[in-house]
């Protein structure tokens, strides 16, 4: 299992190890352990999700308000995205900075998206299976959104605008510079109690 610092540092790459064979293959798609090795400290993840889609959707780009912020461990396993973490820690020197990374079931990349950013994807092939862990439960009252076409963030999503599906929430979130629901750069998140 192979972890790759991305231009933000915080946001990792993952490339697990894949055993193929004459029957298919076998991969470890996490260990808490290295992860931990890797980072330093300890992630408890504590709910998995799925979401399936057909080519066009734009998922995102969400996040949770503390104290419900969530780490996501993201990756696909059926099909392909172009997955986007974008910095929303006011002070942070990427701050509105993303990184894209395309994940797909055949590299089989994880992106480690840290509590501070938000995150989505664009997806670009029918039936597409997206999986990903998280360190804290939803929360709809803490859910949040920036504009996936803010154009100071400046995100291409390779496919053109006729050809996005969006919910009807993604097509109303503010842009970055609209909102004050964003993270402080600094604060250690993953030691804040959870607030009453
Ligand atoms: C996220 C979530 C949603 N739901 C329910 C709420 C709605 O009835 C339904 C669809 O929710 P939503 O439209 O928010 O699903 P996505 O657009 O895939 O949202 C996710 O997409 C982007 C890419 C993210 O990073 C977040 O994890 C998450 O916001 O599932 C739940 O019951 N539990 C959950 O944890």
């Amino acid at each position: 299992m192979q972890f790759v610092r991305t231009d933000i540092k915080d946001i990792v790459i993952i490339e697990p190890k894949v055993h193929g064979d004459d029957r298919g293959y076998f991969v470890e798609t996490f260990r808490a352990d290295k992860l931990e090795e890797f980072l330093g400290y300890k992630i408890n993840f504590c709910q998995d999700n799925e979401s399936k889609s057909s080519k066009g959707v734009l998922r995102g780009l969400h996040y949770q308000l503390s104290p419900y912020a969530q780490t996501k461990l993201v990756r696909v396993i059926q099909g392909r995205v172009l997955d986007v973490a974008v910095d929303i820690r006011k002070g942070s020197p990427t701050f509105g900075k993303y990184v894209a990374v395309e994940l797909s079931a055949e590299n089989k990349k994880q992106m480690l998206v840290p509590r501070g950013f938000a995150h989505g994807f664009v997806v670009l092939e029918d039936d597409t299976i997206f999986a990903y862990k998280v360190d804290n439960y939803y929360s709809p009252e803490c859910d949040r959104g920036i504009a996936f076409d803010d154009r100071d963030l400046n995100i291409d999503w390779i496919l053109n605008k006729k050809e996005l599906n969006l919910s009807g929430k993604d097509i109303k979130q503010p842009k970055l510079n609209e909102t004050n629901d964003l993270f402080e750069f600094g604060v250690n998140y993953y030691e804040r109690k959870k607030e009453i």
